[in-house]
């Protein structure tokens, strides 16, 4: 009996022993990157998610680059994962979208901006969609919108000037969110007996957590907010479905246009992820960039001075300085743009880009299996002092005479390739525009 129950023991034992390295060592047809899979079903999740608060680059990344070298694996989520820190690879990965690559978020990610979102969507959905946003967003519809922005900077900074204290982020998302509403689906927040904006609270906490459904943790609150603003979405489309009007004004008014022809491939469901994405995606990121920029001009007084010479020369350069901001004015604010360049660098807005490997992929030496995730790491290249002087030090003039207008192999803030981030144009005509009103008229 004793003998029987050791036996059946010991191959429990070898089945564990057998499995713990099976997910050790994956299978591959060459040669995988160094790195660990951490334990069975976990892998390095917990380490992934430890919470830091360091401006350089996550300690998680940073101890394997060092240990591993810049292209290695790691198990997040139950999935193998290949970060990747390394410029030449994440080019290669932005130019290789829907070849050799495909974008693919994590499941969590999906639950949250919806299944449907552009982000998981390709081929000929995926472009119709980008059109879409690119209209909207493109310089064409910005020119048309600078007063608009110009003006509700110039509102909020007048009533913020008159309060002791301001909570700089939380401000610039209200005010971001409320102009992206207005232009999307006429959402006016201060008429309005439903508050919109109050769901995407806390969502990039819930984005970066932990992903487990239950209450009390930030990913709960993230998924209900998603919820109470896709009913919200859904109702106001509904409504307005049901009395359309005569002039398209936003884009609730192109969507049903478009909901009612009979050749569209366009569908509610769709619509409305991206009305989602869209209006966390504009107030969420740029807020974070201006309140950063505010932050480091203020530490750095000479960048201040420079900066405002140039808002205050486009003024003196004005027939009448009444006059409102124009796009070529704008158009020429070259240390403004070395300013945002260096603060989106530093802000590493979007800390992590994910794709998946569709064959297997062989670089450098090293084979990306069919199917597996891959990590591109912005903040890695960012901050990689190989290529950046001091790179956690603010210095917009390391941007002179740079081409700072698309990606590059040292430069992703705003992703790469077919999937660059069409709210570039709007992001940086928000910052320049805020930061024209702030530094010609308060200190
Ligand atoms: C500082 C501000 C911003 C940063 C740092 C940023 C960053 C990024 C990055 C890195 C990507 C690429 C994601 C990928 O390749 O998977 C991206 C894509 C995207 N961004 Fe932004 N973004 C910003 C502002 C905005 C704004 C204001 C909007 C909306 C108007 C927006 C809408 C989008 C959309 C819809 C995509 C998906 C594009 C696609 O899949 O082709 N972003 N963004």
């Amino acid at each position: 009996m004793i003998s029987v129950g050791m036996c059946i023991g010991a191959f429990l034992v070898l089945i564990i022993i057998h499995w713990v390295y099976n997910w050790r060592n994956p299978r591959c047809n060459g040669k995988l990157p160094p790195g660990s899979m951490g334990w069975p079903l976990l892998g390095e999740t917990i380490q992934f998610f430890a919470p830091n608060t360091t401006s350089d680059i996550a300690p998680f990344v940073k101890e394997r680059m060092q240990r591993y070298g810049p292209i290695f694996k790691t198990s997040v989520v139950g999935r193998p994962v290949i970060v990747s820190t390394d410029p030449d690879l994440n080019y290669f990965i932005f130019q290789q979208e829907g070849q050799l690559f495909q974008s693919w978020y994590p499941d969590t990610f999906t639950e949250i901006f919806g299944r449907q979102n552009v982000g998981s969507l390709h081929g000929f959905m995926y472009k119709y969609l980008k059109n879409m946003v690119l209209n909207l967003f493109g310089p064409e519809s910005l020119k048309k919108m600078i007063s608009e922005v110009e003006e509700a900077a110039q509102t909020k900074l007048k009533r913020w000037s008159g309060q002791t204290s301001v909570e700089m982020k939380e401000a610039t998302a209200t005010m971001i969110f409320d102009l992206t509403a207005k232009k999307l689906i006429s959402y006016d927040s201060e008429n309005s007996l439903e508050n919109l904006r109050e769901s995407f609270v806390a969502f990039i906490q819930g984005l970066i957590s932990f992903p487990i459904d239950i209450p009390g943790t930030a990913y709960h609150k993230c998924l209900q907010g998603r919820k109470k603003a896709m009913k919200m979405l859904k109702t106001l489309l509904h409504e307005r479905r049901a009395k359309p009007r005569k002039e398209q004004s936003d884009f609730f008014d192109y969507v049903i246009e478009e909901l009612q022809r009979k050749d569209t491939i366009l569908t509610e469901a769709i619509a409305l992820d991206l009305m989602f994405v869209l209006l966390f995606a504009s107030f969420e990121t740029t807020s974070l960039a201006i309140t950063l920029a505010v932050k480091l001009l203020h530490d750095h007084p000479l960048a201040l001075r420079e900066l405002t010479e140039e808002h205050e020369a486009i003024i003196r350069a004005r027939e009448n300085p009444a006059f409102g901001l124009t796009w070529k004015e704008y158009k020429s604010m070259k240390f403004t743009f070395q300013v945002i360049n260096e603060t989106v660098r530093l802000a590493n807005i979007v800390p992590a880009i994910f794709r998946k490997a569709l064959r297997d992929i062989n670089f450098k030496g090293h084979t990306i299996p069919a199917g597996w995730a891959v990590m591109v790491c912005p903040p890695a290249v960012h901050l990689n002092p190989d290529k950046y002087q001091d790179p956690l030090d603010f210095n917009p003039w390391r941007w002179e005479g740079v081409e700072i207008n698309g990606a590059s192999r040292n430069f992703m803030a705003f992703g790469g390739g077919m999937r660059f981030c069409v709210g570039t144009e709007f992001t940086k005509v928000q910052m320049a525009v805020f930061l024209h009103s702030l530094v010609t008229k308060y200190r």
